[in-house]
C-alpha cells in the first residue's frame, strides 16, 4: 500500500525528520503538533490555554489539507508538560472536538520539542 505526505503551508512546517501527516489507505495520522504560529514558526504567545488552541488549529488545518476536520478523528495522544495544567487543555480541547470524542491519552512528559507545553497528535479515519 502506497502511503501519500500531507504538507499544508497552513501549518507549522515539521521540526524534524518527519512528514506533517502520511496518508494510509483509508486513515490520516497527523505527527505531534507543538503551539507554533505556522507564519513565524514561533510559539503563539499566551497560557497553556492559548498554546492548546494553538495546537489543534494546526491539526485542524493539516486534517483540512487532506479533506477532513474533527469529526473523522478516532484517536488521540495529548503530551502535557505539566499536569496541573489537564483542566485548562481539557476545556480548549473539548471545545475543538465538540459532540465528537475521539479514544485519547493524555500524559505528562518531563520535556517537549522547544520547550513548549503541549503537543497534540491524531488518527482520522477518511
Ligand atoms: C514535534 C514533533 N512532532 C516531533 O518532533 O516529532
Amino acid at each position: 500500500m502506497k502511503h501519500q505526505v500531507i504538507h499544508t503551508d497552513n501549518a507549522p512546517k515539521a521540526i524534524g525528520p518527519y512528514s506533517q501527516a502520511v496518508k494510509a489507505g483509508n486513515m490520516l495520522f497527523v505527527s505531534g503538533q507543538v503551539p507554533f504560529v505556522p507564519e513565524t514558526m514561533e510559539i503563539v504567545e499566551g497560557d497553556v490555554k492559548a498554546q492548546t488552541a494553538q495546537s489543534l488549529k494546526n491539526v485542524q488545518a493539516i486534517l483540512a489539507e487532506a479533506g477532513l476536520d474533527f469529526s473523522h478523528v478516532v484517536k488521540s495522544t495529548v503530551f502535557i508538560k505539566d499536569m496541573n495544567e489537564f483542566a485548562q487543555i481539557n476545556e480548549v480541547y473539548a471545545e475543538f472536538f465538540g459532540e465528537n470524542k475521539p479514544a485519547r491519552a493524555c500524559v505528562e512528559v518531563a520535556r517537549l520539542p522547544k520547550d513548549v507545553k503541549v503537543e497534540i497528535e491524531v488518527i482520522a479515519v477518511i
